[in-house]
Formats: structure tokens, sequence, C-alpha cells
């Protein structure tokens, strides 16, 4: 696949990256990018005739009317319209499911799963895609659902297109090269990814095979979180998420029947195309695709006592109407040093009227001395009670509480307002972990009166 190089490389904004790619950076952005120069009209948006014979289209991300801050759009220029296809018809959904989820009943156990098993059988990343569960309904852009993916080639002449919601992608084995309408982003274990809602793109693998976590939520876009009287600063920066710049694909060797899939209203639907939809040739607007390397996350904590609540970590959240209720939070779990006096500090017992999907990306984390892997899963719904487990708790009631650094691992949790419901596969799946009730048992008494 060719691409042009951009004019972007050539801007103040552009980052050029050790991959080689330029991004153009800041998360919310009125980003601007052509890949040949005057490709972007001067002005205003939709002139009687679009420089160099290009069409001019809108993708929106908002209602029209939606506030300033709120409101979300991307004007495209591109080789021909989008609108030049003929009728999607369905296709199998494989293992994607979406909201409502009514294959099973909801379930309050604690679930907990191991990685699950790369391809056997050849996979690109949509036939990949593996439902756990979700919530809400995506005809109403309300709630989110979990996948994992797991792939062992790239899409080859085939695009994916999620009209139900954004994609949230956390790689944990295997490096990305995301193809987007808007141009190329590189993603890797210990980066994620986003696709905003309608934006087509294409999955290539960067090393081999690759599996990860996907969260699709459909409801409000995900934003960086309020910071409070944390101040200007801190937790993901803006100018930390990089946006990609225009690169379009050489038509004259794409003039074949392509694929593109749209996931739309819980189902997957595929309309042939005689043209690339890359074919993007300038861009610019602000409902745009980005990467962003959670190690740049600057991590608050406690510097006196008490284990501060998970919400410090968030990363992105995805509001709702009822001020800090979360549609879903995206939260790290990323290295830290701990210092809190007299205090418990891994995670605490607790029961949580928000529901945790948890993933983990490489390494340990600090609530479970085994069984939580990477690229396994687990899920504590509403009100279900769980923390540390048995030999964690021992082992940190009985800790010598000097300075210590937690930098062995990297977890993540999408933590949504609503329960999750699984889907039947996920809990028939051989991965699931038997007995995980057992890691919390002979938590003896130790009451004294
Ligand atoms: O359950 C978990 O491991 C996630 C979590 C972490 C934490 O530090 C506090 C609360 C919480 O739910
Ligand atoms: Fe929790």
């Amino acid at each position: 696949m060719s691409s042009h190089s951009t004019a972007g490389e050539e801007s103040e904004q552009a980052l050029k990256t050790a991959a080689g790619l330029s991004y153009s950076p800041g998360f919310g952005n009125e980003h601007v990018s052509e890949a040949v120069p005057g490709a972007l009209p001067v002005g205003r948006n939709s002139p009687q005739r679009a420089p160099l014979g290009l069409y001019a289209e809108q993708l929106s991300g908002s209602a029209f009317t939606e506030p300033r801050h709120a409101n979300r759009r991307t004007w495209l220029y591109r080789a021909r319209p989008s609108a030049d296809h003929p009728p999607f018809h369905r296709i199998g959904n494989g293992l994607l499911r979406s909201a409502p989820f009514t294959e099973v009943e909801p379930d309050p156990n604690r679930l907990r799963w191991s990685a699950l098993p790369l391809p056997e059988e050849p996979t690109d990343f949509v036939d990949g895609l593996y439902t756990v569960g979700g919530n809400g309904n995506v005809l109403e852009r309300s709630g989110m659902g979990v996948h994992l993916y797991r792939a062992d080639r790239s899409m080859k002449d085939r695009f994916f297109c999620d009209s139900d919601g954004e994609l949230l992608v956390v790689p944990e084995l295997g490096g990305l090269l995301l193809r987007t309408e808007l141009g190329p982003l590189r993603v890797e274990p210990g980066h994620i990814a986003l696709i905003p809602r309608g934006l087509r793109f294409l999955v290539e693998l960067l090393d081999g095979p690759a599996r990860g976590y996907v969260c699709e939520n459909y409801g409000q876009p995900f934003q960086l979180p309020e910071l409070g009287p944390i101040g200007a600063n801190g937790l993901a920066n803006p100018r930390d998420f990089l946006a990609p710049v225009a690169a379009y694909e050489d038509r004259e060797v794409r003039e074949r029947q392509v694929e593109v899939v749209n996931k739309f209203g819980g189902n997957l639907w595929a309309a042939a195309h005689d043209h690339s939809p890359l074919d993007v040739v300038a861009w610019h607007g602000n409902h745009v695709p980005y990467v962003y390397d959670l190690t740049r996350f600057n991590v608050m904590g406690s510097i006196s006592f008490d284990h501060p609540d998970p919400s410090i970590f968030t990363v992105l959240t995805s509001p709702t109407d009822t001020p800090g209720l979360a549609n879903v939070d995206f939260v790290v779990f990323a290295p830290r040093w701990l210092v809190g006096e007299d205090t418990f500090r891994p995670p605490y017992f607790h029961r949580n009227v928000m529901s945790e999907f948890m993933g983990l990306i490489k390494g340990a984390y600090d609530a479970k001395a085994e069984g939580f892997v990477p690229g396994g899963a687990s899920l504590h719904n509403m009100m279900s009670a769980h923390g540390p487990d048995r030999e964690t708790f021992d082992r940190a009631s009985a800790a010598e509480l000097g300075p210590q650094k937690v930098d062995d691992g990297l977890a993540f949790m999408f933590e949504t307002r609503w329960p999750v419901v699984t889907t039947r596969h996920a809990m028939d799946a051989g991965h699931r972990q038997g007995g995980y009730d057992e890691v919390w048992q002979g938590l003896e008494t130790h009451f004294r009166q």
C-alpha cells in the first residue's frame, strides 16, 4: 500500500516519532492537515469547487447544535465522496455482540478469565473481535461494549467503520498500524488508540500476532477528566495525545473491489467499494483518532496516608448528563511510588455501585498475588465484594512501610455506570477461570474483644 507523504511534516505542529510517522499533537485540538499543498480550502469549508478536484465532505461526531465544548466534526477533502457505494448487506457477526445484552442473566458473581488463546484460523482484527459483555443500548447511544481482539494477519482490502461507537484500543500483545481516513497511527502495548465513531480504518500487524482489549463507547465521546484542585496540569496532559496527519492511498493501484465493514445497530454489514476509502488528501477538524503513550500519564497519589479512590488514575472519561457519573472511565494503574504512612497500601476491600472490568497489559497487579495475568481479565460487577486476595492482604498488613516503587506492571480498568452483562461465549469460555472466589477464602477473623 503506497501513501503520499504529507505537507504536515513541514508544519510546526507535526511531531516526528521514532517510528517515522508524523503526528499532530493536542487533545481536542482543531487539527489541520494536507498531504498535498493547496488541497485544503482556505477560509471556507465548502467552496463551489474544492481544490485539486477533490470532494468536500463533513463527518460529524456530535449533533450540529451541541455546545462548542462538545461539538465535533471533521471536514474531509477526498478523491471520491463516501456516498459512492452500493448497498450494505448483512455479514456474520462472529463473536462480536452489542447492547442490549440479553444472552445470559446479569450475574453478581466475580468473574475472571485467563488470556484469550491466539487464533488457530487466519484471523484479522475484525474477524478476531470477541465480546465479553457490556451495557446500555447501541441505538440510544448509551453504555459500552467490552471486547477482546486477537489477530494473526493484517486486514487486506478490508476496512472497518463503527457507527455504533468509538473504539478505545488497548494492545497487550503486538504492535498495530491503524491506517485511518485521517492518516496512519502506530500503537503498541503500553499505548492506547482511539478511533472515533464512523471513521473508516484498517488494522495492519507490525510484528506478528496481536491481542488486546477494546472498549466500544456508545455514549458521549471520551474526554479528559476535570482536574479540580489538582490544578492546570497532571494526569494525562493534552499535548501527549497524537492525531495523525493526512496520507492518502495511491488510487491507481487500488482500482479494485475492497470491502467496507460497517458495524451498525449491533450487526456487521458490508459493501464492496471500487475505490479505497482512505483517499482523503486533506482534512481539518476535531473528530479525530489519536494515540497516547501510557508512560506519559502523570500519576497522582497520596503523600500522607490512605489509599485514594482509583478515580485519581482516570485517563479518559465518557460523561453522562449526571455530573460526575461516567458512562465509562478508562483508568490506568501505572508505575508509581507508594509512601502512605499507617496505610494498607493495595486496593482496599470494597463494593462499588459502578462496575469494574479490568485487564492487564504487562506484569502483575498489586491487588492480586496470582491468577490475574497479562491478556486476562476480571469483572467485578455492581456491588460485588472484592479487593485484595488473601495472600496480598496478609503480606500488605504485615509489610514494613518504607517508600515503595510499584513498577512491575501495567493494569487498566473500564469502569462503567451500569452492570456489565456478559455474553454466552464469555461465560462458557475455556479460558474462564473456575474457583475465582477462592482467592478470598481463608480471610480469618482476627477480631478480639
Ligand atoms: O478493584 C480494583 O482492583 C480496582 C480498584 C483499585 C483501587 O485502587 C481502589 C478501588 C478499586 O476498585
Ligand atoms: Fe474494585
